[in-house]
């Protein structure tokens, strides 16, 4: 994977993205699709952004039994997206079948899309895992070891914030993904989410991809907002 700069389309209907992509009909974009998009338009809104030659994580974060998990990972195996994600906390035997139910999904001579597996919500604080979860150490110590059980999976890495990343990184190396969401340039607008960093502390640490969302799709001229984020993202001197 190339280093890429996910945008979040988390928007609730396909006019949206529609009128969204306009300014950026010149770009090669990795698009996320999350739940309220693709609950509301369904597999269409993927053949669409497929069909304009953008790649597509398709984050609808799995969380059940095994069994459960396998045979929905064997439907959206079949809509041919790029990255797929399942929550950790659902154990490893869910994650191990969460990858055979892509396996068993995938057209032939189809690649496997890549499956990471979220750790804590970058909306998590330390404090709000210690006493509404009771997980008893620190946030750092937590994501790691979720990562080990994605790992011990077999899956390609991990969602977790920049500020774990390198620490990820360190433990499993640069083959072992880190796709970290909870960016904020300039550290402005942080709204929900928790544990943030800029693009260029993330680059800093090492992270395979970066999520963005309002800070592209609310921004007032979004092209112009994503092309710099990329820039700083990518350490091009500004
Ligand atoms: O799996 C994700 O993409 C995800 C995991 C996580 O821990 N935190 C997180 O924010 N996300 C997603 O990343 C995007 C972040 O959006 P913004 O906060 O608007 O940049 C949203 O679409 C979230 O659903």
């Amino acid at each position: 994977m190339n280093n890429p700069l996910i945008i979040a389309l988390d928007f609730s209907e396909k006019q949206q993205v529609v009128d969204f992509l306009k300014p950026f009909k010149d770009e090669k974009l990795f698009l996320k699709v999350g739940m309220e998009l693709f609950y509301a338009e369904g597999p269409a809104i993927v053949q669409f952004i497929k069909e304009a030659g953008h790649e597509i994580f398709l984050d609808l974060k799995l969380h059940d039994i095994p069994n459960t998990v396998k045979g929905g990972m064997k439907s959206l195996a079949r809509l041919g997206v790029d990255m797929v994600n399942v929550h950790a906390a659902g154990g490893r035997e869910m994650m191990e079948s969460a990858l055979e139910g892509l396996d068993c999904g995938i057209k032939a001579g189809v690649k496997r899309p890549y499956c990471i597996a979220v750790t804590q919500l970058t909306s998590t604080s330390e404090n709000q895992m210690q006493c509404e979860q009771l997980i008893p150490v620190s946030l750092q110590e937590s994501v790691l070891h979720y990562a080990e059980l994605t790992k011990q999976a077999g899956l390609d890495g991990v969602v977790c914030s920049a500020q774990e990343a390198g620490l990820i990184r360190s433990h499993f190396g640069k083959g072992f993904l880190t796709v970290s969401p909870g960016i904020r340039p300039g550290g402005n607008g942080i709204g929900d989410q928790k544990r943030v960093a800029t693009p260029q502390f993330a680059r800093e640490q090492g992270v395979s991809a970066i999520v963005v969302g309002r800070p592209i799709t609310q921004a007032e001229h979004p092209l112009e907002s994503y092309l710099s984020i990329k820039q700083e993202w990518e350490g091009v001197l500004l």
